[in-house]
């Protein structure tokens, strides 16, 4: 058996748009929901979910039949974590806090197999299913996509020296990250960390090096898509639920005659 072409790399490196989820729920059930809707990627968090192993493990395993290529984000730059994350078949890594060319080398050394980088070696681990895909050690590293993610203003001054790391497939802004460390926490809309935003999708755009975003309002996503980005998160699985059982409760409770009449 050959190792699949990984289509979400391919199409980023042509510069196609890719639309993704974020999914924090920790469940396989909610990955295997979503997973058929039709997103190009789905990002299953490690960094802010209490997810481990075995249940994301569950949920690339849900996500096999649908249409999004699973990317999982290790909770740090950590080698041990992201061969766990690699092993049990995740085709992307997120890597969160990448502050310079230096950590951003260390994310792609974690994602090859020696000479070229890090990662320890298993011939039979569920990514070159159990054993069966030919050549899986030599050819990985070329299907693997290592995104990594700047968050602070100090990294940002680094875009350009960390995009163009040898390896790096693409650049995640956090927004939440980063406003806080621009003095505007909670506050990703405010004007001046828009314009940092805006800014660094034309300096990725000017390297031709894709750059990916997440939001849950539709009008940011829709005006993030213009300024450039490539692989937009437009929603979260935590998000969809929450907002849909508030507005049904809601409908009704509303509608109902208080009970003093
Ligand atoms: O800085 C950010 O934004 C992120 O890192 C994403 C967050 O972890 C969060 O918004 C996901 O729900």
């Amino acid at each position: 058996m050959d190792l699949p072409d990984n289509s979400f790399k391919a199409a980023l490196s042509r510069g196609e748009l890719q639309l993704g989820l974020w999914s924090s729920l920790c469940s396989n059930i909610a990955a295997e929901v979503v997973a058929y809707s039709g997103f190009d990627w789905i990002l299953v968090d490690t960094e802010h979910s209490p997810n481990e192993p075995p249940a994301v493990l569950g949920q690339l395993q849900a996500m096999q039949a649908g249409t999004a290529a699973p990317i999982v984000r290790p909770a740090w730059n950590d080698p041990v974590l992201i061969k766990r994350l690699l092993d049990i078949g995740a085709t992307g890594i997120l890597v969160p806090f990448v502050q310079n060319a230096e950590e951003a080398a260390r994310a792609v050394a974690a994602c090859r197999y020696p000479p070229t980088g890090i990662r320890g070696i298993t011939a039979s681990g569920r990514a070159s299913r159990y054993g069966r895909i030919n050549g899986y050690l030599e050819k990985a590293g070329s299907e693997i996509c290592v995104l990594v993610q700047i968050e602070t203003a100090a990294a940002l001054e680094q875009l350009e020296a960390i995009a163009q790391v040898d390896g790096v497939d693409g650049i995640f802004i956090g927004p939440s990250d980063l406003s806080a460390s621009l003095g505007y926490i909670g506050k990703p809309g405010h004007p001046e960390v828009q314009a940092a935003i805006r800014s660094a999708a034309e300096r990725l755009a000017a390297l031709g090096k894709p750059g990916g975003i997440l939001t849950s309002s539709e009008a940011e996503a829709r005006r993030y898509i213009e300024w450039g980005f490539r692989f937009v998160a437009v929603g979260t699985d935590l998000g969809l639920l929450a907002r849909g059982a508030d507005t049904l409760v809601r409908s009704f409770k509303q509608s109902q005659p208080s009970a003093s009449g």
